[in-house]
């Protein structure tokens, strides 16, 4: 059980000009091979706009690819439609940087976890189990207590455990987590963080978490892959590529994060 890009490009802006010439623009992704397993945590570190979330947007459909192509258990994204693309959509979901921003503030909690499953069709009583059933697995416990928040009334790593329990709702296979702790206060992100280590091993979630710091990839990462304009540049184990890094780039990234750097000691 797999989600692979295979040689994936994303070229933006290229302007309509004669067949012949060049395309002007450096793809944002360049040819990027990556894998995530089924309860296995990757970490694709890279700085900003070295095309991370552009390879993020590809592996969950809402990117058109240039080249290559996206394999969700031996089956190509491209070909899926209808019922079958509407289930890759639900296997496959995406948290943002910014839990503010990707929670509608005039809803309650309950209703905000509940979205998903209101548009994959399920009933009030389903609804509401899973949703229970959610805010448990992210902590935010007692569920009573949570149900009939609303998004400002919640601290900002509490909203992100509320918009991770809008995926969890509908039991997807992947997270892709885009900078999911960038915008939290120091103090909760190990939490956050904790948790989708955790996830992974009890619902068997296949995680790609997206983050320019090297220190929150080894923190929860079995594997690292080094992102750098457009291409992955390294990548392995986490304990492997922080202890003898190949690439000058992900030298770079590790002298760049002191409590990494056995060489800076
Ligand atoms: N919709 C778009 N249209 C045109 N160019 C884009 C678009 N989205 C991203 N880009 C460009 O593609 C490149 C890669 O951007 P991307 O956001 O994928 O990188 P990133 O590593 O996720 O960076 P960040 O951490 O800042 O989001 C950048 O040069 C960016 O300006």
């Amino acid at each position: 059980m797999s989600l692979v890009a295979e040689d994936v490009v994303v070229r933006y802006g290229v302007r309509r000009t004669l067949p012949w010439r060049r395309p002007e623009t450096r793809p944002a992704v360049d040819g990027v091979r990556l894998t995530v397993e089924k309860g296995e945590v990757v970490a694709l570190v890279g700085e900003s706009g070295s095309g991370k979330s552009s390879l993020a947007r590809c592996l969950v459909g809402m990117q058109k690819l240039t080249g290559g192509r996206v394999v969700a258990d031996s089956v190509d994204l491209a070909r899926l439609r209808g019922p079958e693309l509407k289930a890759f959509r639900r296997r496959v979901q995406m948290i943002f940087q910014d839990p503010y921003e990707s929670l509608s503030p005039r809803q309650r909690v309950r209703d905000v976890v509940a979205e998903g499953l209101a548009i994959h069709g399920a009933d009030r009583q389903t609804r509401d189990e899973r949703v229970r059933d959610a805010l448990e697995s992210v902590g935010l416990t007692p569920v009573e207590a949570f149900l009939d928040r609303r998004p400002f009334e919640l601290s900002g790593g509490q909203r992100q455990r509320v918009a991770i329990a809008g995926s969890l709702v509908l039991d997807p296979e992947y997270l892709i987590a885009d900078e999911p702790v960038s915008m939290l206060d120091v103090s909760v992100r190990a939490g956050v963080l904790t948790l989708l280590q955790e996830l992974r091993t009890t619902r068997d979630l296949g995680v790609l978490l997206i983050t320019h710091d090297l220190a929150t990839a080894v923190h929860v990462a079995d594997r690292i892959a080094v992102m750098q304009r457009g291409r992955i540049v390294e990548q392995g184990p986490a304990a492997h590529v922080t202890a003898e890094p190949a690439h000058s780039y992900t030298k770079a990234l590790l002298a760049a994060t002191p409590t990494l750097d056995r060489s800076a000691t």
